[in-house]
């Protein structure tokens, strides 16, 4: 199904070194021959240690980080050459959201709806609503948490093709998350778009995502649909000398404990004690200890 569709967006081996601030030092890579394709409909939960390169990835997807190696295709065009109509149908929420001080909620909204044509005036009143804010109250004086639900608001009103989330509810409330992050998948779903969120919680992560894309220093360790990842995904203990087949991708090791993507292959093997599947939070802990 997938392979019919257009891609919304493709990061194709793609790779990303900051230069050392003394010129002769070494530079740090961020990220390492990195590939994913995020097709519509697709709610991609980005999952990795602080510092894995998450935010780096949405903004290369943006152009305003340029890659080393490798090619992006955002919406089909090159992030660091994106057209206005491409721009106009994709949202993005930073980690921290700035601009629009000085305004109140109502003006805000009054010149950001401006640029953008497909502006979804029931939508914002809506989504005001759940968020519970008050269009009269002036953005700077708003708490971290509405002004990421102002943030959201603004980058999700005129339906993007492509929406791009750092970390987009980790200020909100339970409830206002729990919102949030149903609507997302909704919203998604109907508009055929892509989303790429990042997110430290497991738990939303599994809630809302079709697809889970686990990010280590850089490298893309696994990318798979949540549906599959309990079936595939195997912390497994074996014997010594056990041969695993070569359709298995090993993920980590601990002597003779390991975690493995079986990648569908369901073979019996002798030599195998026990075979646990993994939550989301139990797989980022044994890929990280
Ligand atoms: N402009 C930059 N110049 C140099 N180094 C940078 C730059 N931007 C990011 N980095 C480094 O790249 C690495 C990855 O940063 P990034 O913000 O992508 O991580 P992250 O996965 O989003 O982390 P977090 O979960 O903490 O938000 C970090 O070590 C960071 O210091």
């Amino acid at each position: 199904m997938e392979s019919e569709q257009q891609p919304i967006l493709r990061f194709n081996h793609v790779s990303k070194t900051f230069a050392a601030k003394d010129k002769s030092a070494a530079g740090h890579t961020v990220l390492s021959d990195l590939s994913i394709t995020l097709y519509p409909g697709m709610v991609v939960g980005l999952l990795g240690q602080n510092g894995a390169g998450k935010s780096t990835l949405m903004r290369c997807a943006l152009g305003i980080i340029d890659i080393d190696q490798g090619d992006i295709l955002t919406l089909g065009e090159t992030p660091a050459a994106l057209s206005i109509q491409a721009k106009e149908r994709i949202g993005y929420v930073p980690q921290q959201p700035f601009g629009y001080e000085g305004f109140t909620i109502d003006k805000a909204l009054e010149l950001h709806r401006s640029f953008y044509p497909n502006w979804d005036m029931t939508l914002e009143k809506d989504w005001l609503e759940r968020f519970d804010l008050d269009v009269t109250q002036a953005v700077q004086k708003l708490s971290v948490g509405q002004r990421q639900s102002l943030a959201l608001i603004m980058a999700m009103a005129y339906r993007p093709s492509l929406l791009l989330l750092d970390e987009p509810v980790a200020s909100l409330d339970p409830i206002a998350r729990r919102k949030f992050m149903s609507d997302l998948f909704d919203l998604a779903l109907d508009s055929g778009s892509a989303v790429l969120f990042s997110s430290h919680i497991t738990s939303d992560l599994e809630r809302v995502a079709s697809h889970v894309a686990l990010i280590k220093k850089g490298q893309l360790v696994l990318f798979k649909e949540i549906d599959a990842l309990r079936e595939e995904v195997k912390l497994l203990s074996i014997n010594d000398g056990t041969t695993l087949p070569s359709s298995y991708k090993i993920l980590s090791q601990s002597g003779l404990n390991m975690l493995v993507d079986t990648q569908g292959d369901s073979t019996v093997i002798t030599g195998v004690q026990s075979a646990k599947a993994v939550n989301l939070e139990q797989l980022f802990m044994e890929l990280h200890r």
